[in-house]
């Protein structure tokens, strides 16, 4: 049965920006994850500069974590390969920014130091000094760029931390939990962010780890849902992974970011078949 009406796409699918290929890990004999393969690929839009958004769910204690520190190459797995970028190479730690909740900054620089800290380990000085000023202004910073990180509320140290993770990576950054802990037009003020991010570089990939499901479900463009797969006599197989029916292509299924996407019909029936997945785990 097709639960959900996929109208006429403007959007396609183009080279890979992002490829999970085959990842196991095991600690000390505890399959945490096994084979996992998907792909994100530089999502299209006609007469639009949009990066692309993967939201990545699973329930507490599965593994998302350490598929993140995979991601972002800190961790080595025990099978398989990432690749990222547009020459597909093999992640290499600070090629994906990894933005977590406590947003570490350098205390005794000011903001703009800190993102020129982080612009000067990927361009010379003087470009450093042009994108800071860039990063400044589109995430309304500008005003508080003489301040120390311990005069900056925590929405600014947020959007402080995205700055300087997007200033040092190569277009991909993860963001884990974002939205927790944040009130309501905080959250609007981080998916303000979130969109201008995807929108300065069609390259630009932001995965998101979190359990507000609605929220990341509504500027998501891919769904990656965590989960264990049964083998025939319906037991679960050690490790989660990711299966080809937990990969949703939200882009085709005319769900992807789009104002008031939220208040559709569709998307609310989504998001509790989401949730209905998840909790099966
Ligand atoms: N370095 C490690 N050594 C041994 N086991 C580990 C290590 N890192 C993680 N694990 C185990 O891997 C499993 C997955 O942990 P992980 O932190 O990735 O879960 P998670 O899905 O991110 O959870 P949450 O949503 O609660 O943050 C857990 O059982 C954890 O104990």
């Amino acid at each position: 049965m097709r639960l959900y009406h996929a109208p006429m796409s403007p959007y396609s699918h183009e080279e890979p920006v992002l490829t999970l290929d085959n990842i196991s890990m095991t600690f000390h004999g505890e399959v945490v994850l096994r084979d996992i393969s998907a792909q994100v690929r530089n999502v299209v839009r006609p007469g639009m500069t949009q990066g692309q958004v993967v939201g990545f769910y699973g329930r507490s204690g599965i593994g998302k974590s350490v598929l993140c520190r995979i991601m972002a190459g800190l961790v080595v797995p025990s099978t398989g390969q990432v690749q990222v970028g547009e020459t597909q190479h093999p992640v290499r730690p600070g090629d994906v920014g990894l933005v977590q909740q406590r947003y570490p900054l350098f205390n005794h620089r000011t903001l703009a130091d800190n993102l020129l800290v982080a612009a000067e380990r990927k361009h010379s000085p003087a470009e450093a000094k042009q994108h800071v000023e860039a990063y400044l202004e589109r995430f309304r910073l500008a005003p508080h760029r003489r301040k120390y990180p311990a005069q900056l509320s925590g929405g600014q140290r947020q959007r402080a931390a995205i700055a300087q993770q997007l200033l040092c990576s190569d277009h991909l950054i993860l963001l884990d939990e974002p939205f927790s802990g944040l009130d309501v037009a905080m959250i609007d003020e981080l998916k303000k962010i979130i969109v201008e991010v995807t929108t300065m570089d069609e390259l630009n990939t932001v995965v998101i780890v979190s359990h507000d499901i609605a929220t990341t479900t509504a500027l998501s463009d891919t769904l990656w849902l965590m989960g264990y797969e049964r083998d025939a006599a319906g037991q679960p197989l050690p490790g989660a992974t990711i299966s080809k029916a937990h990969q949703y292509d939200l882009a085709g299924m005319g769900l992807a970011w789009h104002p008031n996407v939220e208040a559709e019909p569709e998307f609310g029936r989504f998001v509790e078949h989401l949730k209905a997945e998840i909790r099966q785990g």
